[in-house]
């Protein structure tokens, strides 16, 4: 767990650094969490055929240095129109160097767009990551038209947005993320308190996001019938308690072979329980380092720099 502190610095680290590592951080928890239905984890492959669990460590390694770049450009960049380019550049660099430790295969693309989005918001305003004014400013950055990308981008996110009428990663984005608002951090929170481990949490977390989220991966695999699967999958096994029980994890058992069945990916689910963890893990730096109810800006110095201890 990243874990920021003021004053004493064991080892300063630069904010775009801290972001940057509690990004990666966070995509590794999704990557290592098993056993997750239809998704690579530590047992295999999931519902691919060209992924496996040390491609996706390697895919993680090869973004650090991106989410280092995204903080640094929100950091200096006051103007949104500008900064919303900088973003669309170095996301696209991002993908290049995904693709370049991978062999090609896109393992993050959609993770590269949420947890970017989520990072540069907490660059432009480093004490207040409180998840509601992180998503806000999510929401505010990903209304502005990347002006590189053609609206009418051939991609299998916009073919199903088009054929299914859904909102995509992007439209989720402008929405600030609601998945993630209203379901995914509840959940984690509440699992916690009822005393579930960490993993239990995660794997409720992740199913209460796909309870909910209309995936574009799953549309584009297996159409509209098989993400109402998904979704009414995930809402019984949350509504009986989810996967902390014997029935749950056999429930969750079930539903991995259905999902292997109907070579349907939750891609984008995965991506947002990472955002998920990415924001739990900042609302508790925050309330650490400045405090639960930090309302003013911190000071240049604690702007700059932070002691970061993993
Ligand atoms: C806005 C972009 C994400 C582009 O989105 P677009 O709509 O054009 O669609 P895709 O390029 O297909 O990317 C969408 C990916 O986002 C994830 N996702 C899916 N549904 C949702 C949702 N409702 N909300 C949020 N995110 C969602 C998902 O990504 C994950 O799955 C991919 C792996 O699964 P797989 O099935 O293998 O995917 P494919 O390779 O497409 O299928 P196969 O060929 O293998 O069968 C992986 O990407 C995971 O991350 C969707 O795939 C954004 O990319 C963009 O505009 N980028 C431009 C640069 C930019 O502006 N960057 C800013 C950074 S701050
Ligand atoms: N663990 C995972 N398996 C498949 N696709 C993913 N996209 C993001 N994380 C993933």
């Amino acid at each position: 767990m990243t874990q920021l502190h003021t004053a004493e610095n064991i080892r300063a680290e630069t904010l775009p650094a801290m972001l940057a590592r509690a990004a990666s951080d966070a995509l590794r928890g999704e990557v290592d969490l098993t056993p997750k239905p239809g998704l690579v984890d530590r047992r295999g492959t999931g519902a691919h055929s060209d992924m496996n669990h040390a491609l996706m460590q390697a895919s993680v390694d090869a973004l650090e240095v991106g989410f280092h770049d995204m903080a640094m450009a929100a950091i200096d960049e006051r103007d949104p129109f500008t900064l919303r380019a900088e973003l669309g550049i170095l996301g696209r660099e991002s993908e290049a160097r995904m693709m370049l430790a991978t062999g090609g295969i896109n393992t993050h693309r959609g993770a590269i767009w949420c947890l970017g989005l989520i990072v540069a918001a907490s660059a432009m305003q480093p004490s207040r990551w409180r998840a509601s004014s992180l998503l806000e400013r999510v929401a505010a950055i990903a209304a502005i038209d990347d002006p590189v990308v053609s609206p009418a981008r051939r991609s299998n996110g916009q073919r199903a947005v088009r054929r299914y009428h859904v909102a995509g990663a992007r439209g989720e984005a402008c929405r600030g993320f609601p998945p993630i608002r209203d379901a995914g951090l509840a959940m984690l929170r509440r699992a916690r308190s009822v005393g579930c481990s960490e993993r239990v949490a995660r794997l409720n977390t992740l199913l209460a996001i796909m309870a909910v989220l209309d995936d574009t991966c799953v549309l584009s695999r297996a159409g509209r019938a098989g993400l109402t699967r998904v979704q009414d999958a995930a809402t019984a096994i949350i509504d009986h308690g989810g996967v902390g029980t014997v029935s749950g994890a056999r429930a969750l058992a079930r539903f991995d072979r259905e999902l292997l069945v109907m070579n349907a990916s939750p891609g984008g689910s995965a991506d947002l329980l990472a955002a998920t963890l990415l924001i739990d893990a900042l609302e508790s730096a925050a309330d650490r380092a400045w405090g639960r109810h930090a309302a003013g800006e911190p000071s240049a110095k604690e702007k700059t720099y932070a002691t970061v201890i993993a």
